[in-house]
Order: C-alpha cells, then structure tokens, then sequence
C-alpha cells in the first residue's frame, strides 16, 4: 500500500504544471540574482593620477599619487604610488644658474612618465609648490627667483601631463595642507573624528597646525584657516616661523657664535673632535642672519666641536625670543598660540633626525632624552663616524644640533609639557603615504573632499547581493504555496490501513 501511495505522490509531482513551475521559478531567481550580481558589480578598478613637486629648501621630490577613477569624490582614497627625489640641492640653490633649476627636474619628470599609463599623461594634474628657500630667495632678489620659476615652469610644460602651475606656497598653506594630509590618511576627516595636529620641521622654516576648542580666530586672524571637509567645520590654528627650519636655525645658532667675527669657534652643538672651515659670506649669505653680518671679520673661521649638550641649548635658545607678547599666551617671537590639545604627527626633518637618534619613543621622560643628548652629543666625532659609516657626513655632524633645536622648539618654543610631548608621534609615513604638505595640497587643488559628507549606499555590495537572493526565494516559496489548490489533495490518498 505504501509504494502505491509513494508512486501517486511522485506522479503528482510530474504534473506538467508543476514541471513547468519550477522551472519558471529556478529561470527566476537565477536571472534576479544574475542582474543583481552583474548590475552591482563594482568596476573593474580604474585609477586617476596626479603629480607634485615639492620644491623644498634643500632638496625638490616628485610624489606620484593615485585613486580609482570611479569613486574620487567619496569612497576611494587617495595615495601614493611613486616618489622621486631630484638629484642635487633645492631650486632656490640655482639661483645664479637658473636654468639649471630646470634641467635638475628632467630626470623625475621622466621616471613619472613611466609609472603613470600612457593614456593617463595629457588628464594627469601636475602641479609644483615651492616652500621656504623660495620665500627667502623671493625676498633676498626676486628677479632671481623669476628666473627660477620661469625655468622650472619651461621644463614642467614640456612633459605630457597637464601642466597646471608652479608657485610659492604660503607660510599658512604649508601648514594647512600638512594637516589636512595627516588627518585625510587618518581617515578622520571622513569620520569626523577629533583630529591630529600637524608639525612640519623644513629645512628653512617650521611649522605648526592644530584644532583648539579655544580658539575661534578672533585673537589672530593671520594664523586662522578653516574648512569645510565631509560636512564639518574645522577652525584650524596655524603658523609657520621663516628661518627656523632646522638648517637656517642652526645658521643663526652659528652667526650668535661669530658676533665679535673670530677666527675660531668651539661650537657645543658640534661633536669634540670635529673640525671644519667655515666661509663667512657663505654663513651670512640668507636674510634670515644676514642683517648680523660682523663688520670686522677675516674670510672664514675654523669651527671645532667641544660636544656639550647643555651649552648648545643655551644658544639655541638665545635665538627665540620669549617677551613680548601681546596676546593671551605666546610661542615665541610674540607669535599668538592657543593651548596646545590633542595628539600631533610630527614629520620630514623631526622624523629623520629623530629616528636617527632612537628618540621616536615619546612616552619616553623628557630628562631621559635629555640624558640621551647629552651623551650623543659628548661622543667623539671619529667614534660617530665610525659607528654610522653609511649615514652622510653632512647630516651626521649636525644631528647633535638638531636633537637639541628640535627638544628646544618643542618644549619651550611650542610649550609641550612632558604630559603634551608624549601625544607627539614622529612618522615618515601614514599607510603608505608620506606625511607632508603634497597631498593635501593636490586633494583641494583637485576639489577631492567635499564640503558635504557624500550619500553613500546604505548597504554594501555583498549585503545587497544576499538580500535579493533572500528575496527571490521566498517569494518563489510563496508562489509554491499560492499554487496550492494544484496539488495533489492529501484527503484523497488512501487510508493506510
Ligand atoms: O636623512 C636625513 N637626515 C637629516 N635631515 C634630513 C634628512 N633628509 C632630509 N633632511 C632634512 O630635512 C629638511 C627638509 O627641509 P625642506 O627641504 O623640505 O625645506 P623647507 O620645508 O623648509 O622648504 C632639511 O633640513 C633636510 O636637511
Ligand atoms: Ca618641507
């Protein structure tokens, strides 16, 4: 009896019906689900490129960046693919040769025709902004800086990208676009979370970039920028102090050292042992010292280093000064500061001469980097040299100096306590990208944030895709059911008995 019944139930099955249903229905849900898989599809990844050149004191380094074509004005995140470092010194040192200046970007510009695609070049933004050797050349001789900017411009329109300007970038847009660039690769901007100031050592001029919630502006209009990024509004502070980036800093620590125009020197800020013959037109040849030029003073003088960490200090801060402040509180120079709050990314010379002189650990005390200084700065110049074989000379000699300037400017020009110094990061890099002033700077130029956060899909692909399938098959389930009366009546099956 029951292989009999088993057998109608399966006949009833084969009904052409509900052959015919079923088939309908798998067609169904196979073609939803296809168009919604197909239709939602995210795009094969496409990328757009930019390029820029930061003409810097010291040296010009081209940074490559990209990001998918498709979704540049919300979801998709800017980075950078390349950087090439131009060979030689700084645009602003070509100021007697200017073409020169010119030729020194053909190398760069040449390595970025290879890592940007063929068919990309004529829609790629280039872009060249040059910081505070320009701004000193600028004011020492313009025409001189002309001629300059006119080679550079010459060499930039003769490659394929699209050219779009070379210029001098405000003390305030260095620092600006410094801070936008951390907190973009933060992905605060985006969260709108509290943001991360900026601290920028160049080589002739510094910078510092932080959100107070006292301040609004008012008390010095000059060191305020604000923006509107992702639909929140930032009142960011701002400032950046000409001639104290750290090579025209220790400059000026040398002219307080040659006043009486010596013949000799022992520096405290160069390691015992260390000698070398210094021109005096050439120390006194930038406007940042040139007005305390000795009158009396023979071509050169010999610099010997005596290696004292506490005398350097002393110097170093003889070239700040402290009184005079005419508003609520001060960093230096009767330049208006407002509280320091929050955590800072500190970058470019504070990074590498920190790094060298395994001081990136912050919660460090400040008497132990004291102590460290101290004795790196006491260490025979044939034992440093010996030590750091690979490491250039030029550099090497100066990191006693620079450790010092650098603990100088932040403690006591800037005011960080031990409490504030141990929220400062020293970073190179922040997921892949260098941290500076160059992304930020192509992010506005190229209109990339938004002042309004974007519409974003409420849900992701994935979810999307299980959704509709979801859907597809209850609503075949249901329509199953709703074909009910078609079935075989289970009333009518014989009874077992
Ligand atoms: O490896 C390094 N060790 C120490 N200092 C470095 C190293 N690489 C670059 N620097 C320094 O970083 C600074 C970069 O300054 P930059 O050329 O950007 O000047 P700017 O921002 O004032 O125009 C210079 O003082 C340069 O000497
Ligand atoms: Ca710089």
């Amino acid at each position: 009896m029951s292989a009999q019944r088993e057998m109608k139930e399966k006949n009833h099955w084969k009904t052409p019906v509900t052959i015919i249903i079923t088939v309908i229905g798998v067609i169904v849900i196979v073609a939803l689900v296809t168009v919604a898989v197909l239709q939602n599809k995210p795009l094969l990844q496409k990328y757009k490129y930019g390029i820029v050149l930061d003409a810097g004191s010291s040296h010009t380094a081209l940074y490559i960046y990209k990001w998918p074509a498709e979704k540049d004005n919300n979801t998709g995140r800017a980075e950078q693919m390349h950087v090439c470092k131009v060979k030689g010194q700084g645009i602003s040192s070509y100021a007697a040769n200017p073409w020169k200046a010119g030729e020194s970007l053909r190398a760069c510009m040449e390595e970025a025709e290879q890592w940007v695609p063929g068919k990309r070049h004529h829609e790629t933004p280039l872009y060249l902004g040059a910081t505070a050797g320009m701004r000193l050349l600028n004011m020492e001789n313009s025409t001189a800086s002309d001629k300059v900017f006119q080679a550079v411009k010459e060499a930039l329109q003769s490659s394929p990208f699209s050219y779009q300007g070379a210029r001098i970038l405000s003390g305030q847009e260095e620092g600006a676009f410094g801070w936008v660039t951390v907190n973009y690769l933060d992905d605060r901007l985006k969260q709108g979370l509290e943001t991360t100031g900026a601290l920028d050592l160049g080589g002739a001029s510094t910078q510092i970039s932080f959100v107070s919630d006292n301040f609004d502006g008012s008390e010095s209009p000059s060191n305020s920028v604000t923006f509107r990024l992702y639909g929140n509004d930032y009142n960011l502070y701002t400032h950046s102090f000409l001639c104290y980036g750290k090579d025209q800093a220790l400059r000026s620590v040398v002219a307080h050292q040659t006043q009486s125009g010596p013949e000799k020197i022992l520096d405290p800020c160069s390691n015992p042992g260390y000698n070398t013959i210094k021109n005096y037109s050439v120390l006194y040849d930038s406007p940042c010292v040139s007005n305390r030029k000795p009158q009396k003073a023979p071509a050169s003088f010999h610099l010997t280093g005596k290696g004292n960490f506490g005398e350097c200090q002393k110097i170093v801060r003889s070239i700040f000064n402290f009184t005079n402040c005419k508003y609520s509180h001060c960093s230096f120079n009767g330049v208006f500061q407002p509280h320091l709050q929050g955590a800072f990314g500190a970058f470019s010379a504070y990074y590498f001469v920190m790094s060298f002189l395994n001081l990136t650990d912050t919660s460090m005390p400040l008497e132990t980097v004291k102590e460290k200084l101290t004795s790196y700065c006491s260490t025979p110049w044939e034992q440093i040299k010996q030590q750091h074989r690979a490491v250039k000379e030029k550099y090497l000699a100066e990191y006693c100096f620079s450790g010092t300037y650098i603990l100088t400017l932040l403690t006591e020009g800037y005011n960080f306590t031990s409490e504030s110094y141990s929220k400062i990061k020293f970073i190179k890099k922040i997921k892949g990208s260098d941290a500076g002033w160059t992304l930020g700077y192509m992010l506005n130029l190229t209109n990339m944030i938004p002042a309004e956060a974007p519409d974003t899909p409420p849900l992701p692909h994935a979810g999307y895709v299980s959704i509709v399938t979801i859907m597809a098959i209850l609503l075949f389930i249901l329509f199953i059911l709703s074909l009910r009366p078609l079935w075989p009546r289970c009333s009518k099956l014989p009874q077992v008995v």
